[in-house]
């Protein structure tokens, strides 16, 4: 395997080396092959498992001597949009051979009668950028908006003939989509005004992007699968096979990335998309009718096109999910391959009994071929998980799961900021972040042997720099009460403690001042645009210097993949949705191997709705401990989990 790694990466090891990264975690280890056969992959690793890279680092060897425009990554949000392109971009062997697509970015572009836009743009312009580009990491409504600009059938369509790859990150995210509106329902449904305005949150992204139509760029926003104002974990959700299917004929984004995929030759074939397709038929003009020709550079909708026999794909697919499932390996399927096209599912995980990676690294590499995928994934998961599909990934072992009961925000909040605060204490006392553990067994072997510089820390890099903790709260209103909380909170806190702690209330008043928090896209933002912590050891001093200890966000899927090194626990005072919200929310801690704290602190009436559910379908162990349990279990151990698993 070490043979095998050295090869792999020796192309890119000073790069590599500079991330702190030396050797391949196992699913970049396990998505090599198969993704240089060209075989559609589903890659399946818990979260913070190096999944970027097991796409990254092969699609950039897919870029030498290609024409622009080879590959293209799609990812949720702008954030996590602007992370993988400066992974590509450490690693690229120059800095221009990776560009951004963002829906404001779309508008910059060329007037439609330009054609050649580097001359014109001087070099500098996004036109430019993305002409120029041969790894085009592009958000969904950037995509969107490419699309219906004339800015793609002017310049870029051209270009698209030359992809190869095209890469799904968070598809589950991606192809998440409400069955289409019933026609009595089809009143409340947005605009296309609200649909020109944005990603807005919410449960109208996909059928409100298909309903806009061609005059409005379509709008897409990932759509929950139950109500947004649940306040408790609901119970899972699984809709019907063609109702999946009908959600996913209607949305614009699948439609879009389906005519990338299949090249306009895709032949629907669900009873509703036909009915959908003859009831447009019998309004559309000619022109409109002829524009459905099946070219790749037609701005058609390739869901339409009336092609016999689905021909293979040129461009190959690669998706990743840290919470795959069978359903969602039916959905890639029906939505962007040919009928009867494999696509692999490939797992890296721990044993079993979610044992640590690192001993378990010879059985940690699993792949299924997905044409019999209900049995394969089931075949591969633990028992507590097989329920419900959804594959042999689970948490990062390094994660320590806590629960705790509170009966208000203002006490979720103090609580929380208690329990940073006692984090940050043990880092004081131990010259190390807690979460960092020295002998964390959650750190793949591949990891730990290579990059382990003593302290748990990558030897090459930088000591993780950026906020210790996450806030995850209900939504965005209850995120900025939670702001002003802390601003109000934390000094107060201090002070109580200086008053009654004597000698430690120096240090505590010390750290207090220190307990600020900010919106998570503002650090992400700052981050991206000061260079961020990956491979530059200066910008993460910078960063570490600058960002305040706490971060604050709106539980979904804002922060689906965003890699936060520095975080010690993710603090989740809202009950999460769902189970695979939880799983993305924790899983912004314990990273790369790491060690870190997942707490979560409820009301009774949440906890009782989700504690349940969550120890059965992840195994771990919910039982709520009191604030002083807690903090007292926090003081003591800043160190890697032990029993948190049942
Ligand atoms: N081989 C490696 N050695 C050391 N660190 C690595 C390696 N591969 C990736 N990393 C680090 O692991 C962290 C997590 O990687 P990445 O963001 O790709 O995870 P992910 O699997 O995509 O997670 P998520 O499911 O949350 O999106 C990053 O900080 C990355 O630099």
């Amino acid at each position: 395997m070490r043979v095998l790694a050295r090869r792999f990466w020796s192309e890119h090891a000073p790069a590599l080396a500079r991330m702190g990264v030396r050797a391949p975690f196992p699913i970049q280890l396990a998505a090599r092959e198969p993704i240089a056969r060209r075989e559609h992959v589903l890659l399946h690793a818990e979260t913070g498992s190096g999944k970027t890279l097991a796409y990254v680092l092969p699609a950039l060897r897919a870029l030498d001597g290609a024409p622009p425009w080879s590959v293209l990554v799609v990812a949720p949000t702008d954030l996590l949009a602007e992370q993988i392109a400066r992974v590509a971009r450490a690693l690229a062997l120059a800095a221009d051979d990776v560009a951004t697509l963002h829906a404001h970015t779309v508008a910059e572009m060329a007037p439609p009668h330009a054609t050649s836009a580097v001359d014109s743009a001087g070099g500098a312009s996004p036109r430019a950028a993305a002409l120029r580009a041969r790894m085009i990491v592009a958000t969904p409504n950037g995509l969107l908006a490419l699309r219906a600009s004339p800015a793609w059938r002017h310049m870029l369509a051209p270009a698209m003939p030359t992809l190869r790859l095209l890469v799904l990150d968070e598809v589950d995210v991606l192809l998440r989509a409400r069955a289409p509106p019933s026609p009595t329902s089809r009143a409340q449904q947005p605009t296309p005004s609200d649909a020109r305005a944005g990603p807005a949150t919410g449960a109208r992204g996909a059928e409100g992007a298909a309903d806009a139509g061609a005059d409005a760029p379509p709008a897409w926003a990932p759509t929950p699968l139950h109500s947004p104002s649940a306040r408790e974990l609901a119970p899972v959700h699984q809709p019907s096979r063609a109702a999946r299917n009908r959600a996913l004929d209607a949305s614009a984004l699948v439609r879009a990335l389906r005519q990338i995929t299949l090249g306009g030759s895709f032949r629907e074939t669900s009873r509703s998309a036909r009915a959908r397709r003859a009831a447009r038929g019998r309004a559309a003009t000619g022109g409109e009718r002829a524009s459905r020709s099946g070219d790749v550079g037609d701005a058609g909708d390739a869901g339409d096109a009336d092609g016999a026999d689905a021909p293979a794909p040129r461009v190959q697919l690669v998706c990743c999910s840290a919470t795959a499932s069978a359903s969602l390996v039916k959905d890639v399927r029906y939505a962007l391959l040919p009928p009867g096209t494999p696509l692999r599912v490939v797992c890296a995980t721990g044993d079993e009994q979610h044992a640590p990676m690192s001993r378990a690294t010879a059985k940690a590499t699993a792949t299924a071929t997905a044409s019999a995928t209900d049995a394969a994934m089931a075949a591969d998961a633990p028992r507590h998980r097989a329920q419900r599909g959804v594959g042999a990934v689970g948490l990062p072992a390094g994660l320590r799961h806590h629960f705790a009961l509170c009966d208000s925000l203002h006490s979720k909040v103090t609580l929380a900021l208690m329990a940073v605060d006692k984090l940050c204490a043990h880092a004081d006392e131990h010259g190390a972040p807690p979460a960092e553990a020295r002998d964390a067994p959650a750190a793949p072997a591949t990891l730990a042997a290579h990059n382990d510089g003593g302290d748990g820390l990558p030897a090459t890099c930088a000591p993780p720099s950026g906020p210790r903790a996450l806030i995850a709260c209900h939504d965005e209103e209850q995120a900025l009460l939670v702001l002003e909380l802390v601003s109000k909170l934390a000094p107060l806190n201090a002070a109580q403690r200086a008053r009654g702690r004597g000698a430690a209330a120096a240090g505590d008043a010390r750290r207090a001042s220190v307990l600020r928090a900010a919106p998570l896209s503002a650090l992400r933002r700052a981050s991206v645009d000061g260079g961020g912590t990956m491979g530059d050891a200066a910008a993460a001093a910078a960063a570490h210097a600058a960002a305040p200890p706490i971060a604050v966000c709106a539980l979904g899927d804002g922060m689906r993949g965003l890699d936060l090194p520095s975080l010690a626990a993710v603090v989740l005072v809202g009950a999460p949705r769902d189970v695979d919200e939880y799983t993305h929310a924790v899983g912004r801690a314990a990273r790369a191997g790491r060690a870190g704290h997942a707490i979560t602190l409820l009301t009774e009436a949440e906890w009782r709705a989700c504690s349940g559910q969550l120890s059965a379908a992840l195994g771990i162990s919910t039982r709520a401990l009191s604030t002083d349990a807690l903090l007292a279990r926090l003081a003591r151990d800043g160190g890697p989990p032990r029993s948190a698993r049942k």
